[in-house]
């Protein structure tokens, strides 16, 4: 029988993401038949109080999905046990429940450190197996350094096909129409290049501050709790190549040549390609919120924003920045991809300004979105043509047939049954994570070696000015959505 082991089955991430993720695979049916869900963490808690934290979650989450019967076939195959996964001791109680199942799919929701100490008990208890897999949270590790002791301790345990290093952008439904919109359509791939293409925009913007995450966040920061894994995988799904096939090497082949083409950055233009920005207090959209540095009650250099150029050194991307920036307590929760195409080489317009470049905007947040901004006539018996840029939406049901949008997935679910089913190709290799961690150390690197202190922004802001000054550097603005 299969089963599926949630460490930190109690935590922030389990109760708002996976178990309602796992409520809507049963509700759609998709849930491998006999499978057992545990939820293991070390307080003492009861199953019915366990699971009516569940419920609660699953009902704020489930917006006209709500079913009493899923939830109850679900609920069943719910259990909670209270283990210290840091021992073999402390596994016992697992292993009893565990039985004589040997398909287990084991999820770590807890702190990467932890990560190491569990592997290393999960074998001393016998639970490690052929058949077994491992599930790994993001980040992996704080640096390259740590990255490679977490990942050796795995690997003591756990071969590489074993192993699922989930990066959960790669499961929002938007960033697979990425691949399939690159590669499943000829009229892009001849543009895709530094001859149409002026430059990449990446933005992941949040509203919300960092809170009571600060213990974690104080020592990972914007840079390595966003950059190094969310927003490069953005990156290198943007500009590998084409793989061969959907294999998971395929792809993940491609994606490490990316980050092996990064330009590295060092201390001599650190000052003029990142920006760090850390939030003050000040008013946000609900009324009054604190700045950082007194969320954590204490000063820190930690960066709550980051924003860079990346180059990618090679010949589709030579001359092409890739512009990427993320921060906490900004104006809105946008996530976007912005492809900026060049402008018309000489316009035969009466004023040059009539004519607005094309720029491809892949929108993963709020809304779910491809769309193309083309020009096209205004309608109208001018005398001088009159230009209009038009957005093209490339959105489910604007086909004109007025059909329903699905229900909008939660990430987690295509990479939960990925993960069960041995699917790695959505999932991050330890060579790609190596090269990630590679060159945003050499980030962090500069940084100290610069002593660049983050600038300070308010809340409800795009971050500091320096972030505006980044891409004006060049001649450039952010996409504002307006038009
Ligand atoms: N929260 C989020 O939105 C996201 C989180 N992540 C990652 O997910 C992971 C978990 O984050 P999050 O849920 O926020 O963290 P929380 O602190 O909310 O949860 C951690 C969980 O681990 C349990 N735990 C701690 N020590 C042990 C132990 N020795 N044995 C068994 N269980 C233990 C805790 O319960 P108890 O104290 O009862 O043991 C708790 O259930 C982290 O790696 C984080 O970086 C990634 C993306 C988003
Ligand atoms: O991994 C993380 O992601 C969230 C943002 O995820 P999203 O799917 O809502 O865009 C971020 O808030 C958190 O700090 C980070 O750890």
């Amino acid at each position: 029988m299969a089963a599926l082991v949630l460490f930190g089955g109690g935590g922030d991430l389990a109760i708002r993401m996976l178990l309602p993720s796992l409520y809507f695979l049963e509700h759609d049916g998709l849930l491998p038949d006999g499978l057992k869900i545990i939820a293991a963490a070390r307080s003492e808690e009861s199953r019915e109080a366990y699971l009516a934290r569940v419920k609660d979650s699953v009902i704020k989450r489930a917006d006209g999905h709500w079913s009493d019967e899923s939830f109850a076939r679900v609920a069943e195959r719910i259990d909670y046990v209270a283990v210290d996964a840091t021992s073999a001791e402390g596994l016992s109680a697992l292993k009893e429940k565990l039985g004589d199942d040997r398909e287990l799919t084991y999820f770590l929701a807890v702190s990467p450190s932890l990560y190491g100490p569990i592997v290393r008990a999960l074998k001393a208890a016998g639970l490690t197996g052929p058949q077994a897999r491992i599930v790994l949270e993001k980040p992996v590790g704080r640096d390259l350094e740590s990255f490679r002791q977490i990942d050796a301790e795995v690997a003591h345990a756990f071969d590489e096909r074993q192993v699922f290093r989930i990066d959960h952008y790669l499961g929002k439904e938007t960033v697979q129409n990425l691949i399939a919109l690159r590669f499943g359509n000829t009229i892009f791939e001849p543009l895709w290049n530094n001859l149409s293409i002026d430059h990449v925009q990446i933005t992941v913007g949040e509203t919300v501050g960092v809170g009571d995450r600060w213990p974690y966040y104080d020592e990972y920061g914007a840079l390595r709790d966003m950059l190094q894994n969310h927003m490069l995988q953005l990156l290198c799904l943007v500009a590998m190549e084409p793989p061969s096939d959907l294999d998971p090497d395929s792809v993940r082949n491609e994606k490490v040549k990316v980050l092996r083409s990064l330009r590295p950055i060092s201390a001599a233009n650190v000052r003029d390609v990142t920006v760090r920005g850390q939030y003050v207090g000040g008013h946000g959209p609900d009324g009054p919120v604190k700045g950082y540095e007194e969320e954590r009650g204490a000063p820190s250099d930690i960066d709550t924003y980051v924003a860079l150029r990346a180059d990618i050194d090679n010949w589709r991307w030579a001359g092409v920045p890739f512009y990427m920036r993320t921060g906490k307590r900004l104006p809105e929760k946008r996530t976007e991809i912005v492809i900026q195409f060049k402008p018309v080489p000489h316009s035969i317009f009466d004023q040059r300004g009539d004519v607005v470049a094309n720029r491809m905007v892949i929108e993963l947040q709020p809304e779910e979105d491809i769309s193309l901004t083309v020009m096209n006539k205004r309608p109208g018996l001018d005398q001088r043509m009159q230009l209009q840029p038009i957005r093209m939406s490339l959105s489910w049901g604007v086909d004109g047939k007025g059909a329903k949008p699905p229900r909008r997935r939660i990430a987690y679910e295509r990479l939960l049954l990925d993960a069960m089913a041995g699917d790695s190709t959505l999932f991050v290799r330890a060579d790609e994570a190596e090269k990630a961690w590679e060159w945003v150390d050499g980030v962090s690197e500069a940084w100290a070696e610069a002593e660049y202190r983050p600038h300070i922004y308010r809340p409800g802001t795009w971050g500091p000015d320096a972030g505006d000054r980044l891409l004006a550097r060049d001649g450039r603005t952010w996409n504002t959505n307006d038009g």
